[in-house]
């Protein structure tokens, strides 16, 4: 695992933007995995930036994302209004959950079939719960789990309580499972501020502990780790 240190969420999204912009730019066919919430907002800001100013084609961009609420649209109108209407992603290449799917067991194994026919994902960018969760993969989930429904923790719903302003915050979600998202040939995980310093400790320590989630990181070979000083907090070697 790498750890890139930035000092503060605006230098860690710039970094993650060129890190991701410069994956697109080098590769004929890319399959990107996509995060929502607060940390990646300023690196899809960045992004969005970037597609104005150079002359960059996005027709070989396919994404997918992590996680959708049940019964909501709410990450679907994030994806397209911080990124998706910016840039020239063709509609037909991103994908996300359909939270609103009648059958949600089915919807499940379509989105893990979605993954599996785009080849599997090159970079998965991550972001952490502050209880260690990856996705919507809370403590305690099996890690072979695939894409599967799952009901939120307290920890979960209170820190994203924020977004529910318009609608009723749902206590359920589709998440791609920890062994969908391991078995991205890439991860990026960006951290940012001292809500997050105990999870980071816990990945950075090594061990897997089902009860975070993100320790399984330490499993994959090549994952990289943005991460800025309030996110670092903790760690040992920054005593
Ligand atoms: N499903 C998302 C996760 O994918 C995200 O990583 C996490 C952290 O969000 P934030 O960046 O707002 O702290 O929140 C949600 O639970």
């Amino acid at each position: 695992m790498r750890l890139i240190k930035v000092s503060d969420e605006e230098e860690l999204s710039r970094m993650a933007a060129e890190y991701v912009f410069s994956k697109i730019k080098s590769s004929e066919r890319i399959v990107l995995g996509l995060a929502t919430g607060r940390t990646p907002l300023g690196m899809y800001r960045h992004l969005s930036k970037y597609s104005k100013e150079y002359k960059q084609s996005y027709s070989h961009v396919h994404t997918v994302n992590l996680d959708e609420y049940v019964g909501s649209r709410a990450y679907h109108d994030y994806m397209q209004k911080n990124l998706f209407d910016h840039i020239g992603i063709p509609k037909n290449q991103t994908h996300l959950p359909d939270g609103e799917a009648y059958d949600l067991e089915k919807e499940c194994r379509r989105y893990e079939e979605v993954i599996k026919e785009l080849g599997g994902i090159d970079l998965q960018v991550l972001g952490i719960g502050e209880n260690g969760h990856i996705g919507f993969n809370e403590p305690g989930t099996d890690f072979s789990s695939r894409t599967h429904v799952v009901e939120l923790t307290e920890s979960t719903l209170s820190a994203n309580a924020k977004y529910f302003t318009h609608e009723k915050q749902p206590r359920e979600a589709i998440t791609m499972g920890i062994s969908t998202i391991l078995e991205s040939k890439e991860i990026l995980l960006l951290a940012s501020g001292e809500k997050k310093a105990r999870a980071l400790r816990e990945l950075f320590q090594g061990t897997l502990n089902s009860d975070v989630p993100a320790t399984v990181l330490n499993q994959h070979p090549n994952v990289t780790v943005l991460a800025d000083d309030g996110a670092r907090s903790l760690l040992e070697e920054e005593s």
